[in-house]
């Protein structure tokens, strides 16, 4: 569980993966990785490659929640934040009982259910800082942040850091890596326990943020 201290190196170097779970035939009775973080970190980008690194499936709680209630701006303006908070809980708790990668959406972590479903379980904190954020949230449709842009993102991490940092094993920090290398050191983590892996200091060869031009959407 919680270091609560995520984004220390030194910390961050002490902290090995919880071991899985799995039951008498060694099938996983849990996700393998719990990826957490405020929008635009980059959760669903690392999330799917981690998975496919792993060789294992990827739920992302947002995209559940649209596949089957409509896109989360429609939700929100037709039916407000609250139910769409209950919508996400049950797409949350239902992915947190299965197993794989899981991405949860950005604000996922405030509900206290959630909370207690993360206890014990790998959780990776992806994190961005504000600078990084900006060009990945311009036009942004997510309801908390529109028309808001970085200093409505600045407002939200800030409420929520003692959240995420204490409900996270491990933070990786997206905002000067590209995203293969960020998803290399959370399958290391989780493959090795590699302490020199997986921490959130960006290398000092860190590279300018990657432009994803020939990206899919869903990539
Ligand atoms: N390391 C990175 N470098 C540059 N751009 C990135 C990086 N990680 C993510 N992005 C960009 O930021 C945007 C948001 O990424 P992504 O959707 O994975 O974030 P998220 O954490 O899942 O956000 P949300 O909580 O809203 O679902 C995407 O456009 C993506 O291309
Ligand atoms: O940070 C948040 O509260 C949110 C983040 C997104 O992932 C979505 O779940 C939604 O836009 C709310
Ligand atoms: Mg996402």
């Amino acid at each position: 569980m919680a270091d609560g201290a995520a984004g220390e190196a030194a910390d961050l170097g002490a902290s090995e993966p919880p071991a899985a779970v799995a039951d008498a035939s060694g099938q996983p009775t849990e996700p393998v990785v719990v990826l957490i973080g405020p929008p635009g970190a980059g959760k669903t980008k690392v999330g799917k490659r981690v998975a496919r690194a792993l060789g294992t499936s990827f739920t992302d709680t947002d995209r559940v929640v649209v596949a089957e209630h409509g896109t989360i701006a429609d939700i929100w303006a037709s039916k407000g934040e609250l139910h769409f908070r209950e919508l996400e809980r049950e797409a949350v708790r239902i992915a947190l009982a299965g197993a794989g990668v899981v991405a949860l959406g950005g604000g996922a972590v405030l509900d206290p259910r959630t909370q207690a479903d993360l206890s014990g379980k790998r959780v990776a904190l992806i994190m961005v800082d504000a600078d990084a954020v900006a060009d990945r949230i311009e036009g942004d449709k997510r309801p908390l942040l529109t028309g808001g842009g970085v200093a409505a993102w600045s407002a939200l991490v800030d409420q929520r850091m003692p959240l995420y940092t204490a409900l996270a094993s491990r933070t990786f920090d997206t905002s000067r890596r590209k995203m293969d290398a960020v998803a290399e050191e959370v399958t290391a983590w989780l493959t090795d326990g590699d302490a020199e892996t997986g921490s959130s200091k960006a290398p000092a060869e860190s590279a300018p943020a990657e432009v994803e031009e020939n990206e899919a959407e869903d990539d």
